[in-house]
């Protein structure tokens, strides 16, 4: 091991960060190089029986895992976008990180979990809904890239001795990391539990779709983005880390995501689609609308006039926000297609450059994009809360990280799940503009609630036999 990552030097440089700082509650950083060790395996270990555990896995690109709280911000509601961008620059400005120089990935990163709508809406008070916003300076951070690795340790210190214990956290966990990690396997999947009435959420789609598209065709909006929810009822807890092992061979496009409240509440999923990435001055958005039927390897999705209107629509309201934002946004002429397992897409990737604007402020003028809500966005979004009978919840919302350069990544959580206890909820929704048929849009519904049910791999009870 190369001296700087001897326990001596973590000792050192735990001690220097407190001198330098020397004031009370101290917010600590300390980071070593650990390479080899694979963070989507290595949660279980890196969060012990942290309540909080969050992942976002790029791989081939960036995977970070991360566990336990060291700061956090919960917001109920209003100027949520501004509020935690500004928890986030203070927490990460007060951090005395004593390897401020290191690679992109070794950087401290706030996390960031975002709910569809701003406030819950007046049908659904009384239950118990995600925050508007969550934001988590984690304790520990876990990052993999190509083959180089990082851990950081967060903490407030309030003498030379507690500096001292952060330093020792640090080095004893990187020994646990590098100790054989266990394997990631569910004992057994959850059996799914025959529940009520399998085709509920077909009846009540239909109305819904029938309704939306009256309204897209008697030009009351452009473009409405139904979903639906499926929730399945199982005999045990489920662990999404296989899953998302498995999602990350089988879909490497996209970014597999976990975020865990408490043992009991997990959100997960793999979405193909950013909302934003940030590097270095730049922005990244995609475009992403338009879904080939099942039997379409894409080339008449790549025909079809109704869904390159609706792509199109999609594009041009990402770049006409960027421009009315005062930037001047790229774009490609014609969409690409993009497959992500069973599915395949029309993708647009915007890029523009955004020196100076911080991720949330892009954030907030891009959620929700036409691809998950509708256009006008106020009237799609008035739309949603009539005909959707059940709370989005963080069900197409902004998830991901900001790091202390200002770098961010921001997916939209769309291919996701939400398991409650033994409750999942599965949510999945298509795009309605003019000319859509009611029946095409209920089967591509039905399809992407299917190729999730069918990712799960859970088992099924002799009475109850198919899941959408
Ligand atoms: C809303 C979802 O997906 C979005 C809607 C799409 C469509 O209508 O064609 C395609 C990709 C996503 O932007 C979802 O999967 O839940």
């Amino acid at each position: 091991m190369s001296a700087d990552c001897s326990f001596s030097s973590v000792l050192e440089a735990s001690q220097q960060g407190w001198m330098s700082s020397g004031g009370e509650d101290t917010l600590l950083s300390l980071a070593l190089p650990l390479d080899g060790i694979d963070p989507l395996h290595a949660l279980p270990v890196l969060a012990d029986q942290a309540s909080f555990q969050m992942l976002m896995d790029g791989a081939p690109g960036l995977c970070l895992a991360a566990a336990g709280s060291c700061q956090q911000l919960e917001l109920a509601g209003a100027r949520r976008f501004e509020l935690a961008q500004r928890f986030t620059d203070l927490s990460l400005n007060r951090l005395v990180d004593t390897r401020a120089i290191s690679p992109a990935q070794a950087r401290p990163r706030v996390l960031l979990r975002f709910r569809f709508f701003e406030q819950v809406g007046e049908h659904h008070h009384g239950a118990m809904h995600p925050p508007a916003v969550e934001a988590v300076l984690p304790r520990w951070q876990l990052t993999r890239q190509g083959r180089r690795g990082w851990l950081r340790l967060n903490g407030v210190v309030n003498s030379a001795a507690e500096a001292r214990e952060l330093a020792e956290q640090l080095w004893l966990k990187c020994e646990q990391l590098q100790a054989d990690l266990p394997f990631i396997t569910s004992s057994r999947s959850p059996t799914q539990l025959a529940n009520g009435n399998p085709d509920l959420w077909k009846q009540r789609y239909s109305r819904a779709v029938e309704r939306g598209i009256e309204l897209v065709n008697g030009g009351e909006l452009h473009k409405l983005v139904l979903a639906v929810r499926h929730t399945i009822d199982l005999d045990n807890r489920f662990n999404p880390l296989p899953l998302l092992q498995r999602l990350r061979r089988q879909q490497a496009g996209s970014c597999r995501f976990q975020w865990q409240r408490e043992a009991d509440d997990v959100f997960f999923g793999a979405s193909p689609e950013r909302l934003l990435s940030l590097r270095g001055g730049w922005l990244r958005s995609d475009a992403l609308a338009g879904t080939a039927g099942e039997g379409d390897d894409g080339m008449q999705l790549l025909r079809s006039d109704k869904d390159r209107r609706e792509h199109e629509l999609v594009v041009d309201t990402l770049t006409n926000q960027l421009r009315q934002m005062g930037l001047t946004p790229c774009r490609r002429r014609q969409p690409q297609l993009a497959r992500h397992g069973q599915l395949t897409h029309l993708h647009t990737p915007i890029t523009a450059e955004v020196q100076g604007r911080s991720a949330l402020s892009l954030a907030e003028q891009l959620h929700p994009t036409p691809a998950v809500a509708g256009l006008p966005r106020r009237e799609a979004m008035a739309w949603l809360r009539t005909l959707e009978p059940f709370e989005r919840g963080c069900y197409a919302a902004p998830i991901g990280w900001i790091d202390s350069a200002g770098d961010a990544e921001l997916r939209v959580a769309i291919r996701c799940g939400h398991a409650r206890g033994r409750h999942l909820d599965l949510t999945a929704g298509a795009g309605l503009v003019r000319g859509s048929i009611a029946e095409r849009e209920r089967q591509e519904v039905e399809l992407k609630l299917a190729v999730l049910a069918d990712q799960l791999k859970l088992q099924t009870s002799e009475r109850n036999r198919s899941i959408v």
